[in-house]
């Protein structure tokens, strides 16, 4: 299976372009002054699943259930390096997300399906097991260009916003991490260190050992750490 992002027809991956930026008191204020509208605020409850080695998340490969459906978010072949923009191919076929997961974990992908059951099945014959499960409440606002931007706070005390866009072809990843960053700039979002994400935060509260080989590993950078 191709790792490139595609919009063909029947298969369900995207190329998911993210900036994080702190929140304070003006995020909102500023948002509304650039031409942002609130979409939607709701909550949903995130379960992220890995081995007990850690195999997915220490190849970048973030398998979760969110509200009942399965998402994986995986590296993709290429990615811009110099960027601070995180990039990402998002999964929601249950056919490719367990071909992705097999190849990880080197197993043979004989529940390989299209349905949710058949991820479910491949979970439990593989033994993944969730590693962390939060709850945020998240307030999204759109604007003109495609942009999604997400307000979150967790249930576990912390808040964090993201500039997001899709891209279906490489040949779009330029030009998007560029607007994104003209757009964080117009809102003053520019920032000297790493913002931490949500998954760090959580690891760092309830399992430092797993944070740590993930930084070990160059997955998640820690806030003083040059983005690479
Ligand atoms: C900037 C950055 N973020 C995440 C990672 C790795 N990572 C850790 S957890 C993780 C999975 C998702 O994390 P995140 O995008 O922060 O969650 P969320 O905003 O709820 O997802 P959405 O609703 O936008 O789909 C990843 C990719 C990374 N290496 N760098």
């Amino acid at each position: 299976m191709s790792e490139e992002p595609t919009s063909e027809t029947g298969t369900s991956k995207v190329l998911e372009l993210e900036r994080k930026f702190s929140i304070n008191e003006n995020s909102e204020r500023k948002l509304q002054e650039v031409g942002a509208s609130c979409l939607r605020e709701k909550s949903f409850e995130d379960s992220y699943y890995d081995s007990v080695d850690y195999q997915l998340t220490l190849s970048d490969y973030w398998l979760r259930k969110r509200e009942g459906n399965w998402e994986l978010k995986s590296p993709p072949e290429k990615r811009k390096p110099e960027s601070d923009v995180a990039q990402y191919i998002e999964t929601t076929n249950a056919g490719e997300i367990v071909q992705y997961l097999s190849a990880i974990l080197k197993t043979d992908p004989t529940h390989a399906g299209d349905n949710a059951d058949q991820i479910a099945k491949f979970v439990e014959k593989t033994g993944l097991q969730p590693f962390a499960v939060f709850r945020t409440n998240r307030k999204t606002y759109t604007m003109e260009g495609g942009f999604q931007i997400d307000l979150d706070e967790t249930d576990f005390g912390y808040k964090v916003g993201e500039i997001e866009l899709i891209v279906h072809q490489n040949e779009d990843v330029a030009a998007a991490l560029e607007k994104i960053d003209t757009l964080a700039e117009k809102l003053e979002f520019s920032k000297p260190t790493r913002i931490l994400g949500k998954m760090d935060v959580y690891l760092m509260q309830h399992n430092p050992s797993h944070y740590n080989k993930l930084l070990e590993a160059h997955v998640l950078f820690n806030k003083h750490s040059k983005a690479v």
